[in-house]
């Protein structure tokens, strides 16, 4: 097998928090697509000054301030590319199509609506993803109002996203405190996955799934349409290349340290993480014994951000 081509991509963000896209020359490969500026390393360069270089050429703007969002592997049929993805969130000059390339802001969300090339679908979910994933647990009895209301203190600290974990719970209680969860999420702007059975998730109207590694392993297809969001729990490589086997958007990698909630699991230490990480194809937290001061060390080891149960009530 022939080493990938390394290509540095930027997602440019503008004040208004809105995403940079081009659309591909007709004449290239994966011509007419819509991508994110950027491009082949060249001879004796690295990431960051191929990306200076390709900004600066493609769409006329000086990189001030990046730092990684994701590494991606991926095949064509015609070649392999190594995805080295920069965030830039400070630049000088306007950005425009200096090859004559048509270019749009487009915020996240919206990033769905374009057609990308196949290799971009985990950018997508990167730059759509936050840096911090809240864990909801309940124990029996399902106790709605002192869920509510730490529901109510996540969103006030920033959650955005967050899935309600009740293990404990048969299905009609996991209902029953997952309905007014919901309502009160959707009024939030919070996304709310539940840790559930997919088909209970899209019934209630979730922001998605997430997977348990038992339900991870048990699928061999991707449980929900692109509007939902798919998410699972991995403790391995295996997990993980699973989870990308079936489409899923983003995983949770545990445990990175060793936490009061499952004392007895040996922890992954970074260094493993970040192999791990390295090679998953999808966008991962880190959970286990963090706070949010470890947010910036998670994505030095090319991860999204972290994941917790308690950290984010503190
Ligand atoms: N720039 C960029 N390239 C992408 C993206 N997604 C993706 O699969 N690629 C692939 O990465 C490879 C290299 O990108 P490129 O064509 O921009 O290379 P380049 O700017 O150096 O152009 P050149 O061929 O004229 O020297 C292409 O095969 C392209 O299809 C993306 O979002 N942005
Ligand atoms: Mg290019």
């Amino acid at each position: 097998m022939t080493s990938p081509i390394h290509v540095a991509v930027g997602v440019v963000r503008n004040p208004q928090g809105q995403i940079l896209i081009a659309r591909r020359p007709l004449h290239t490969h994966l011509g007419g697509l819509w991508e994110f500026p950027g491009g082949k390393l060249e001879a004796g360069e690295n990431a960051e000054r191929a990306l200076a270089r390709e900004l600066a050429e493609e769409i006329g703007i000086r990189v001030l301030t990046c730092r990684p969002l994701i590494k991606l592997r991926h095949s064509y049929p015609e070649r392999q590319v190594l995805l080295d993805v920069w965030r830039v969130d400070a630049f000088d000059g306007a950005p425009h199509g200096r090859e004559n390339q048509p270019v749009a802001w487009v915020s996240p969300d919206e990033l769905g609506n374009y057609a990308f090339p196949d290799g971009n679908r985990p950018i997508v979910a990167a730059v759509r993803l936050p840096d911090r994933y809240a864990i909801l647990g309940a124990q029996p009895p399902a106790d709605a109002p002192a869920a509510l209301e730490r529901l109510e203190r996540l969103a006030a600290s920033g959650i955005v996203l967050a899935q309600l974990r009740a293990h404990g719970l048969d299905e009609a209680d996991y209902r029953r405190l997952a309905q007014p969860l919901l309502r009160r999420a959707e009024a939030l702007g919070l996304r709310l996955l539940l840790n559930a059975a997919p088909e209970l998730a899209q019934e209630l109207g979730a922001a998605g799934v997430h997977l348990n590694s038992t339900r991870l392993m048990a699928l061999r297809q991707r449980p929900l349409p692109a509007g939902l969001w798919v998410a699972a729990s991995c403790h391995d490589a295996e997990q993980l290349a699973q989870a990308q086997a079936i489409g899923a958007d983003f995983a949770v990698l545990s445990p990175v340290q060793t936490t009061a909630s499952h004392p007895e699991a040996k922890p992954l230490g970074w260094r493993r993480y970040a192999e791990l990480v390295d090679g998953a194809g999808l966008p991962v937290y880190a959970l286990g014994g963090l706070t949010p001061a470890d947010i910036a060390t998670a994505q030095r080891h090319g991860g999204q951000g972290i994941a917790a149960i308690r950290a984010f009530l503190a």
